[in-house]
């Protein structure tokens, strides 16, 4: 089975309105802090849950929410989101959880490398796991089957879904590492790197007195 994603979307897949991106200063601000203390930032509420793990050790990945919703085992509103990506974006796609057919392998990830995407989060199954950590491009999924998707939609592209039982919007920033995923809603973004900055150096003091915490 072949398939090229194309510029002029499917007629059932909706793709909803124009949303801001952050900038890549912005961005860069969350680089260096783990999902834990922006989720401690956050006030440790909102997080996705943990069934939604990295494909590969040392997956990481910073960038703006390119949402997807597509019907469980089904990748054509996958397919259209290649047309929507540009840098920095990093692909949330609410699979409905589906462990049986996955929604994206090899090929959609090294489409979605090559128009310069982060990374990719599915709430659902993926395939295609060695070739992935060959390209060494970061995905999150809940589960891996070889078996593959339909392509028949219906589906969205760039409007709000949940992943993991939390609302992700277009836009939102978004962050995941070895513990799992957060995204912070673009609004509060500022604040939350502000905030990052006091937490990252509360927990370097905690660290250093538990190293020197006397043995008894
Ligand atoms: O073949 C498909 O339909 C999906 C897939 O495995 C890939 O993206 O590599
Ligand atoms: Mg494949």
């Amino acid at each position: 089975m072949t398939y090229a994603p194309t510029s002029a979307g499917s007629p059932n897949i909706e793709v909803g309105p124009k949303w801001q991106r952050p900038d890549g200063e912005l961005l860069a601000q969350f680089q260096r802090h783990s999902v834990a203390n922006i989720g401690d930032a956050l006030g440790r509420l909102g997080m996705p849950d943990g069934g939604i793990t990295p494909l590969w050790d040392g997956c990481r990945a910073v960038g703006s929410a390119l949402t997807v919703l597509t019907v469980a085992g089904d990748d054509l509103a996958v397919i259209d989101a290649v047309a929507h990506i540009e840098p920095g974006d990093f692909l949330v796609i609410n699979g409905f959880g589906y462990p049986g057919r996955a929604v994206m392998g090899d090929i959609l990830s090294q489409y979605f490398s090559s128009r310069g995407a982060v990374g990719a989060i599915v709430d659902g199954a993926v395939r295609d796991r060695d070739e992935i950590r060959q390209q060494q491009f970061p995905v999150w999924s809940r589960s891996v089957t070889p078996a593959g998707p339909w392509k028949h939609g219906p589906g969205a592209v760039g409007t709000p879904v949940a992943i993991g039982g939390v609302v992700i919007n277009p836009g939102d920033v978004v962050v995941a590492d070895a513990d799992g995923i957060v995204a912070v809603p673009l609004k509060k973004a500022y604040d939350i790197a502000t905030e990052l900055a006091r937490i990252a150096e509360s927990e370097q003091g905690m660290r250093t007195q538990a190293k020197q915490a006397p043995t008894k």
